[in-house]
């Protein structure tokens, strides 16, 4: 079963179209990257993915569900961090990522053993004790991520999570996303560092004026593969074979 799908999205915000027939699909195990220019359309996608927001057309499921209606058991099964995470600013990081578990329907037996093993997954230990709000953004970032992943999810979608991360946050997250797809789980993940992308990402799709416009192979040389295919889409050149 396809764990994560966008089929032929289409969205506008006034005369501005953000998704112009947005297709991805990600089956289980498997990480699947967004890359594109700013304003490509890979954050109004997410947001659909997630039933954040209704397109105008087109359609998404989560693990074979509609995101905008999604039953509990779906939802308990679903991680992403797509915008504001799931964090209160007034509760600790211990204290955010146990009430996560809770939501994410853990059973209150085992949500203190969950919380500390993604506390101590994502090196926020130190801060275990401090205010959400306190957190600088590299860390309230792992916060979020935490709170997203500590059920164990089947299917997980982050907007750029690495982007206010150091070297050591990139890793992290990057181990937490590959071991979570090699336990089964889906991943679709936007990112806009190429380097990176290559190395979590089974499959890297290239978002380009609202449509997905074909794939880059991951592996060296991403920067120029990336603007040759983004050449190609502005020029309407057919590219062979469909990954780059
Ligand atoms: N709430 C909104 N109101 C109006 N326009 C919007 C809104 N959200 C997105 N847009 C527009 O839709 C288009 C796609 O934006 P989106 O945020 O999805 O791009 P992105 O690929 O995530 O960009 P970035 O890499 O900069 O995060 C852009 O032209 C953006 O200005």
């Amino acid at each position: 079963m396809t764990v994560l799908a966008l089929h032929d999205l289409r969205h506008r915000f006034g005369d501005r179209t953000a998704l112009a027939g947005l297709s991805v699909a990600v089956g289980p195990g498997e990480v699947v990257a967004l890359v594109g220019l700013n304003g490509a359309g890979k954050t109004t996608a997410l947001r659909v993915m997630t039933g954040r927001l209704r397109p105008a057309g087109g359609t998404a499921r989560v693990l074979g569900a509609d995101p905008a209606t999604l039953g509990p058991t779906a939802a308990r099964r679903f991680g992403h961090v797509v915008g504001a995470a799931l964090v209160s600013p007034d509760l600790t990081v211990t204290e955010n990522v146990r009430t996560a578990a809770l939501l994410h329907g853990v059973p209150r037996a085992d949500v203190a053993t969950a919380g500390s093993a993604v506390v101590q997954r994502l090196d926020l230990e130190p801060w275990a004790h401090a205010r959400a709000r306190t957190l600088s953004a590299g860390n309230a970032q792992r916060l979020g991520v935490a709170c997203a992943v500590v059920h164990g999810p089947s299917a997980l979608v982050l907007d750029e999570p690495t982007s206010a991360l150091d070297p050591r946050g990139v890793v992290l997250v990057r181990e937490l996303v590959r071991s979570l797809a090699d336990a089964g789980a889906g991943v679709l993940v936007s990112s806009h560092h190429l380097d990176e992308v290559a190395r979590v990402a089974d499959r890297v799709v290239v978002v380009h004026g609202g449509r997905d416009v074909g794939e880059l192979a991951p592996g060296p040389e991403m920067e120029r593969r990336f603007f040759a295919r983004v050449l190609e889409a502005d020029t309407d050149v057919p590219a062979p074979g469909g990954v780059a």
